[in-house]
């Protein structure tokens, strides 16, 4: 079996051309992984999922541990087998879904315990519990545990939460399952303060982990803030290892992003955009309930491969929505992840090619002129 491994093939400016291996694949990088939360890409079969380009998609701790349970899916042959997705998988390690769906009950030093929001059952994730999850589901990529700040928050309390993430990052460390191809990555923390990125990244780097994550953004902060916070925060990361920016995001944060040194992406904004009747085009995004579609023949983008924009018209899409058709949600979420991940492929492209400052200067002129 194959080492859990990251390669960096190139970089034109602060954008970085990359390769990951792991157990169950390769992930060319800079890369969107679609979210997979309970355990399927919503509205989508995983062949389809494939089809679109995704090579890695992401799975929930916290939601596949309240149903249908770690257990019963390590029972049945781990998360690859059950959800029939071969390729690689990176979970959450579930404390900024607890924070954000559960009826929190108590944070402490040992963990969190709270009340599930499906039927009111108490439950306890600690760094170790998140780990053996984790593991039971097989993930090839698996979170450390942490707490993410809200924002805004006070300064002391982002150190208070920084300060115990990291407490937990070692316990993950110390808890987890070394295994050939499985990789374990840590998340930095610290807000949008420089001096509490600096200490988190230090206590990360002395822990030792195959990635690094960036936490405690894409919480409310707005895109300014976060990208000011990138302009420090990637460059204290190690740079031979992968950088994971967590939650983004709508297209334009993801090609600044990576023009800050981010290498891979998570974000429901594409799937949760197709079940809204929200379309992303290279021209922005479109809602598709509007009622200038109604007679419009020309599909949604005719630069895209995807199904949707092969065989359908603006109209058709426009009529399956105000129906409120479920091939709605199937059709535009199937578009939207073949639009997010053609963005990455342009971009990939453009790193190797040395262009992707023009790229960038491309995208932000033709992206906001809004729909023809
Ligand atoms: N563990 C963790 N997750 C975060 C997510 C969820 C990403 C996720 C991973 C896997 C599946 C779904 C979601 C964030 N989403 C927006 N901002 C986020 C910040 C954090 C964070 O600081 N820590
Ligand atoms: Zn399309």
């Amino acid at each position: 079996m194959t080492d859990f491994s990251f390669e960096l093939l190139g970089a034109d400016g602060g954008a970085r051309r990359g390769r990951v291996t792991c157990a169950h694949g390769v992930i060319q990088t800079p890369a969107f992984m679609p979210v997979g939360t309970a355990a399927t890409v919503k509205a989508m079969l995983p062949e389809n999922v494939a089809a679109t380009g995704a090579e890695i998609i992401l799975g929930n701790t916290y939601h596949l541990m309240l149903r249908p349970g770690a257990e019963r899916i390590a029972r049945l042959g781990g998360l690859h087998a059950f959800m029939n997705w071969p390729g690689p998988i990176l979970t959450d390690s579930g404390g900024y879904q607890v924070m954000s769906l559960s009826e929190l009950r108590k944070l402490d030093e040992n963990g969190v315990t709270f009340r599930s929001h499906i039927d009111g059952s108490y439950h306890t994730l600690t760094p170790e519990r998140s780990m053996e999850i984790q593991h039971q589901l097989g993930s090839d990529i698996t979170m450390c545990f942490d707490e993410c700040p809200p924002y805004p928050s006070e300064k002391a309390d982002v150190a208070r939460a920084t300060q115990l993430s990291m407490r937990w990052a070692a316990r993950s460390r110390a808890a987890f399952v070394n295994r050939p191809g499985y990789g374990l990555f840590g998340i930095n923390q610290g807000g949008v303060h420089e001096d509490l990125r600096e200490q988190s990244a230090q206590a990360l780097k002395e822990i030792g982990f195959d990635g690094y994550a960036i936490g405690g953004l894409a919480v409310g902060e707005g895109r300014a803030l976060m990208f000011s916070t990138l302009d420090f925060t990637t460059l204290m990361l190690p740079t031979d290892k992968p950088r994971y920016l967590m939650g983004v995001g709508k297209p334009e944060d993801l090609v600044g992003a990576v023009a800050r040194g981010v290498d891979m992406f998570d974000c429901v904004l594409p799937t949760r955009s197709g079940r809204t009747a929200q379309a992303f085009t290279r021209r922005g995004p479109v809602n598709l309930k509007n009622a200038r579609h109604g007679d419009d023949p020309r599909p949604l983008d005719d630069h895209c491969s995807c199904p949707t924009c092969r065989n359908y018209s603006r109209a058709y899409l426009n009529h399956v929505v105000k129906a409120g058709e479920i091939i709605a949600a199937m059709l535009l979420t199937w578009h939207n992840l073949q639009y997010y991940q053609d963005l990455m492929a342009d971009i990939r492209r453009a790193i190797e090619s040395g262009t992707f400052a023009a790229f960038e200067a491309d995208f932000q002129s033709q992206y906001g002129q809004g729909d023809i």
